[in-house]
C-alpha cells in the first residue's frame, strides 16, 4: 500500500504526557519522550505542554533524532468569544508552526466543550449548537482557513469527544456548510467509536476533505462502562478508553485501504492517551508501529 504517494507516520507525546491531565506521565522528560518515539520508528510528532516553544531548539532536539513536527492543536473559541481573540492566537501558532516545517493545523472549537470537565458525564452533556453559534462556527474557520492560506497552510477540523462537533450529522453538516478550499479535516478513529459513529461511513464520506489522520484504537469495555456509568471524557481517558492501533477494537486495515485507494497524501499520526504508569509509552509505540507496517507496509 502507498506506493507513490506520500504519507508519513509519527506518534503524539499525548501517550507519554498529556496535555488535558498534566499529573499523567508529569515525571517524563521531552527528551525520553522524543528519543523513545524516534528508537520506535517514527518519524513524526505533533506538540506536546514539555515541548520548548524556541524553534530553535526544537528542530535541533528533533532533528538529532530524526524526527519533523507534524502539527500541533489549536483550540478555538469561536462560538463563545469575539473572533479577533482566536484569529490573535491562532498567528501565532500558525506562525510557530510554520516555522516548524508543518503544513497542516489542527483546529478543534472549544465553545462550551466538556472535554477538560473531570465531573461532567459526557454522554449526557455534549454542546448541541444553536444556529448562531453554528453561523460563529462556520464563518470563523473559513477566516482561519483563509490566514492558514497566507502561510501555504490548511486547517483540519478534530471532530472531537465533549464537543459541538462529534457525530456523524454535525461532521456532515460543517463539511457540508464550508468551502473545501478553507476547510479540511481531521479523521481521528478513536472519537468516532467512542462516540458510537460508523468510522469508515464518515471516511468514505469525507475522503476527498481528510488532510490529516490520527490513529487510536478504543478498548470498547470501558467505552461502554463510561456511557453506562455516566464518566467524563477525563475519567475515560483515565479509566483507559483509549489505546495504539493493535490493541483495541478498531480493524484498522480498512481504513489504510481506503486512504490508499484515495491515495491520501500527509501525515498517520498514532495517537493515544492513556496513563503511561499502566502502559508504558515506548513500548505501546512499539506495539503500535509493528501493527501499522504489518497491515499497511507504512
Ligand atoms: O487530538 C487530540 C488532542 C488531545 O488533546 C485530545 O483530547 C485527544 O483526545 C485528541 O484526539
Ligand atoms: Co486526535
Amino acid at each position: 500500500m502507498f506506493n507513490n504517494h506520500h504519507v508519513k507516520l509519527a506518534i503524539a507525546p499525548i501517550g507519554w504526557t498529556n496535555d488535558d491531565l498534566p499529573e499523567l506521565g508529569g515525571e517524563v522528560t521531552f527528551e525520553q519522550c522524543i528519543s523513545e518515539m524516534a528508537l520506535a520508528g517514527f518519524s513524526g510528532s505533533e506538540v506536546g505542554n514539555k515541548y520548548p516553544r524556541k524553534t530553535e531548539i526544537l528542530k535541533k532536539a528533533l532533528s538529532l533524532r530524526g524526527l519533523e513536527i507534524a502539527s500541533a492543536w489549536f483550540s478555538t473559541f469561536l462560538t463563545s468569544k469575539p473572533f479577533e481573540e482566536t484569529a490573535k492566537a491562532f498567528i501565532e501558532h500558525r506562525d510557530f508552526l510554520h516555522e516548524m516545517g508543518a503544513k497542516v493545523i489542527v483546529v478543534s472549537e472549544q465553545g462550551n466543550s466538556i472535554q477538560g470537565k473531570m465531573e461532567v458525564p459526557l454522554f449526557e452533556n455534549k454542546p448541541v449548537f444553536t444556529e448562531e453559534e453554528w453561523a460563529g462556527l462556520l464563518d470563523g474557520l473559513e477566516r482561519l482557513g483563509d490566514l492558514a492560506a497566507e502561510k501555504n497552510m490548511r486547517i483540519v477540523y478534530h471532530h472531537h469527544m465533549g464537543t459541538g462537533i462529534q457525530t456523524t450529522e454535525e461532521i456532515d453538516r460543517l463539511m457540508k456548510e464550508t468551502d473545501p478550499e478553507k476547510v479540511s479535516l481531521l479523521y481521528d478513529t478513536g472519537h468516532l467509536v467512542f462516540s458510537g459513529e460508523d468510522f469508515l461511513h464518515v471516511l468514505n464520506t469525507h475522503m476527498n476533505r481528510i488532510h490529516h489522520v490520527h490513529l487510536k484504537d478504543v478498548r470498547i469495555d470501558v467505552a461502554n462502562k463510561v456511557r453506562e456509568g455516566k464518566l467524563s471524557f477525563l475519567q475515560a481517558v483515565k479509566d483507559g478508553v483509549f489505546t495504539v492501533p493493535g490493541d483495541g477494537v478498531i480493524d484498522f486495515k480498512p481504513v489504510f485501504e481506503a486512504l490508499d485507494a484515495a491515495r491520501y497524501e500527509g501525515w498517520f499520526v498514532v495517537e493515544a492517551e492513556q496513563d503511561p504508569a499502566l502502559a508504558n509509552p515506548f513500548e505501546y509505540a512499539l506495539k503500535a508501529r509493528q501493527y501499522i507496517r504489518e497491515i499497511s507496509g507504512v
